[in-house]
């Protein structure tokens, strides 16, 4: 590998960002620490805010409000072709009429890069993204995850200290998803370089990265690692949004504090004999999934999902039995409403 890590990853610090657009207030008093060299998410539904937080990191949407520094630095005067930020956009819009190797040295001519400099950093990068045999093809000549990695080798050839990613994987099919992610994971480790991805696909963002920001409706909810967020979600947005959740309130039957919620995952429960279980009802409906059955329970006015291991010769209910559910206390959660 010829290409240089960054000499020092660096951190992204953000604090107190108010942003709007006209009469729309799209990001609410956001602060977040991203550590140098980690690879961060932004996971929300649309319009959630995320493109809106990237786009102030690069330097081409303004807040109202607040600080954004990069190395400890206060990017707000600094255009966005000085903040050493590469940004890889949803639609990677590669030149059509240019080969891979003049797409990616589009940017370093640009910027006026000397030949022999332009040279090395463009087979530098296409080697990084393994692409060097495909430098002389023009994008129409390659596969979406091939144009995918032509607009990552063109943004690192820039050498950003920060590289964000707007849903890069968008354009690219559900098999191709999988192994570009995981080539982009790889990639990042490699360069050690702070990188922000956007998503939301919260399988993307669980499997390749570091840290997760959970927005929703202009706010961050919750930051944390993926396995945070799943067993201690801080409410029930993240609950939801993260894996699926049961959400029960005090019309299904069980006992629940006012004002709060009993949350807890599919497979964290089970069924049992319905005599001896204080949760009972029928059975509303049955799903095989190969290594799970997935059962609807209903309990009072509410149902609720649980998912069984299944093994060859497992017993499977029926819809109508009677079952009862065991929820082990460590499992239950109880969330504001
Ligand atoms: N230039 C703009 N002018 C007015 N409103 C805008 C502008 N850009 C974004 N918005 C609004 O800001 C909100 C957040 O948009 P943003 O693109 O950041 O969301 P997002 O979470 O990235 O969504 P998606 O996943 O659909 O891209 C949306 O309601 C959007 O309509």
């Amino acid at each position: 590998m010829t290409m240089s890590k960054p000499a020092r990853a660096v951190g992204i610090e953000i604090s107190g960002v108010n942003l709007s657009y006209g009469s729309t207030h799209v990001l609410k008093d956001i602060a977040l620490s991203i550590r140098p060299g980690e690879f961060f998410a932004f996971l929300g539904p649309s319009g959630c805010g995320k493109t809106t937080l990237l786009r102030l990191i690069a330097g081409f949407a303004q807040a109202q409000t607040g600080q954004v520094l990069l190395d400890g630095q206060d990017v707000a005067p600094l255009p966005p072709w000085k903040r050493d930020v590469g940004m890889v956009f949803q639609s990677y819009a590669l030149w059509p009429h240019m080969t891979v190797a003049k797409n990616v040295a589009f940017g370093l001519e640009e910027r006026r890069l000397p030949r022999g400099e332009i040279d090395r950093r463009v087979a530098q990068a296409l080697e990084l993204v393994g692409l060097s045999a495909f430098a002389e093809r023009r994008p129409a000549q390659l596969s979406g995850g091939q144009q995918q990695r032509v607009a990552v080798a063109r943004t690192i050839a820039i050498e950003p200290k920060v590289l964000l990613l707007d849903e890069p994987l968008s354009n690219l099919d559900a098999k191709m998803r999988v192994s570009v992610r995981r080539e982009l994971r790889a990639l990042q480790q490699r360069l050690g370089l702070t990188t922000i991805f956007v998503t939301h696909d919260q399988e993307e963002a669980n499997t390749i990265c570091d840290r997760i920001a959970v927005m929703d409706g202009g706010k961050i909810q919750q930051v944390g690692t993926p396995m945070e967020l799943y067993e201690h979600p801080a409410n029930l947005f993240v609950a939801n949004f993260l894996g699926s959740a049961n959400i029960l309130d005090e019309k299904s039957g069980v006992p629940i504090p006012p004002g709060k919620r009993l949350v807890f995952r599919p497979q964290h429960a089970a069924l049992s004999a319905p005599e001896s279980a204080a949760l009972r009802g029928p059975v509303t409906h049955r799903e095989f999934l190969g290594a799970t059955v997935r059962y609807g329970v209903r309990l009072g006015e509410s149902e609720v999902l649980i998912e069984t291991p299944f093994q060859s010769g497992s017993e499977l209910r029926s819809v109508g039995d009677q079952v009862g559910v065991d929820l082990p206390p460590r499992r239950m959660l109880f969330l504001p409403a």
